[in-house]
């Protein structure tokens, strides 16, 4: 078994963004890389690397395992199993093996189902996407059977990405990641849903020009146009994000019932309450994870903003009001924390620590009647997307995911140019040791 850059070789099976972003960052820091994606890409993914020294491209995942030292599964959450019982036996006597999966619980049942016993595992996972700069993001290793040498030897190939090194069990990294990611998803992913609902491109309309809005435009855009598996996967997969969605589509239905019911002081009380436990008394000084200035930078739209206009932020309240519900502390998440989460909690804490902006949206909420509408599209879609996610249907996700995804697509580039800037900007200002 070879341990250093000379004598050790890297496998990855499943050459799509990630792999492909591992391939040509492990082989620029020196390593060896065996890589293969399906047989029937073999070729064009030959040519593609043709010019990339220290990448090997292989027709299958046979010849990737039987003489890499370290092998990393970068495929859909939804075929790990499948792939790894299909190359699994081939594994290298003595080999380590991991997964870039984002949900853990199915990864590590495959690898334990179909692996030999000789082989030890080391997952891992990159918590942000392939476009994104690794350097300072969180990187979690999972030790799930391995030597504490191994781990090591992990640990010092992915080195070169200067991410923030997070050890965790796959239990716990899955317990993370449904809020961290999975709800998340789901709350971005039902705005869409709304605004498609009401036929609406949210930043044509003066309702939605400033701040909070831009980043709700931005990220909303930016999921839709990525790959609908990841989403599905890391959703529908993990065992700990079926609750927590639902809960957050309850605490939607729930406000949105005081709302229209004009119960003002039911809703002020419970929001309230939910801020209080979530944004811990003592935490007001700190310094905001977003600022006026760097929300404002990032408008599709291209009205004048003077004051933001109200807007109940149903979506907001109700996220609180769910990690409330939840016990949840956002904050301990950090540990895993994608940009999106980071900006998605971000914008929240930006509401909920200005009185005047929380009583303004709570104000709004009850005697604004403009919001009805959308607020209930946005109930109606945080229901269908956590009954979807529930009945773990993939297709179903995926036809609902694409349908929307169809509206937004003419507007894609536009929101990715604006977009990867205010990623940029905003995790300059919001890394992970916030
Ligand atoms: N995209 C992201 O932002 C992140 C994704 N992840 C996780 O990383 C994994 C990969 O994601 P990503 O790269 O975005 O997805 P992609 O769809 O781009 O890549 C997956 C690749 O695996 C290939 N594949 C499927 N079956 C096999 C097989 N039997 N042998 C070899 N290759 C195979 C797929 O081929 P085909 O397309 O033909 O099926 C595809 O090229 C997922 O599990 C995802 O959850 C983790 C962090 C971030
Ligand atoms: O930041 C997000 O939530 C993304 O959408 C990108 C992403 C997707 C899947 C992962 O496992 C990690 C990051």
């Amino acid at each position: 078994m070879g341990r250093t850059k000379e004598d050790a070789s890297i496998g990855i099976i499943g050459m799509g963004d990630m792999g492909k972003m591992y391939a040509q960052r492990l082989s620029d820091a020196g390593w060896r890389i065996n890589a293969c994606d399906r047989p029937e890409n073999f070729e064009s993914l030959k040519q593609e690397f043709a010019s990339q020294k220290g990448v090997t491209i292989f027709p299958n995942g046979h010849l990737v395992s039987r003489i890499s030292d370290y092998i990393l599964y970068s495929v859909e959450a939804g075929v790990i199993d499948k792939v790894v019982a299909q190359y699994g036996l081939s594994t290298k006597v003595g080999a380590i093996v991991g997964g870039q999966t984002s949900c853990k619980a199915p990864e590590l049942a495959a690898f334990e189902r179909h692996l030999p016993p000789d082989v030890e595992i080391v997952s891992c996972h990159s918590l942000h996407g392939p476009k994104v700069n690794p350097q300072g993001q969180p990187l979690v290793f999972v030790q799930h059977r391995a030597s504490d040498e191994s781990l090591k030897f992990v640990e010092t190939i992915l080195s070169s990405f200067g991410s923030k090194h997070v050890y965790l069990t796959g239990e716990m990294h899955d317990r993370i990641t449904a809020d961290t990611q999975a709800v998340t998803h789901a709350a971005f992913l039902s705005m869409g849903t709304a605004w498609q609902a009401n036929n609406q491109f949210p930043w044509e309309h003066g309702r939605w020009v400033g701040g909070i809005e831009n980043v709700k435009i931005n990220i909303t855009l930016r999921i839709y146009s990525n790959k609908w598996h990841v989403y599905a996967g890391l959703a529908i997969l993990n065992p700990a994000a079926k609750q927590q969605i639902r809960q957050y589509a309850e605490s939607v239905t729930d406000l949105y019932k005081l709302m229209i019911g004009g119960q003002r002081e039911e809703l002020k009380c419970r929001v309230k309450a939910a801020g209080a436990s979530v944004f811990r008394p003592g935490s007001e000084g700190q310094d905001l994870l977003l600022k006026d200035e760097v929300l404002d930078r990032f408008s599709l739209s291209n009205r004048p903003r003077e004051k933001a206009p109200p807007n109940s932020h149903l979506s907001l309240l109700a996220i609180v009001d769910c990690w409330s519900k939840l016990g949840i502390v956002p904050y301990d998440h950090m540990i895993c924390s994608t940009p999106l989460f980071r900006l998605w909690l971000g914008v929240t804490e930006y509401l909920f620590r200005n009185q005047d902006l929380l009583d303004e949206a709570l104000d709004t909420a009850i005697d604004d009647k403009t919001f009805r509408s959308d607020d209930l599209e946005f109930t109606f879609a945080a229901r269908a997307w956590s009954d979807c996610v529930s009945f773990g249907d993939f297709e179903s996700y995926r036809h609902r995911f694409e349908r929307i995804a169809e509206y937004f697509a003419p507007r894609f580039p536009e929101a990715a140019t604006l977009g990867n800037e205010m990623m940029k900007t905003i995790l300059e200002k919001t890394t992970s040791n916030n």
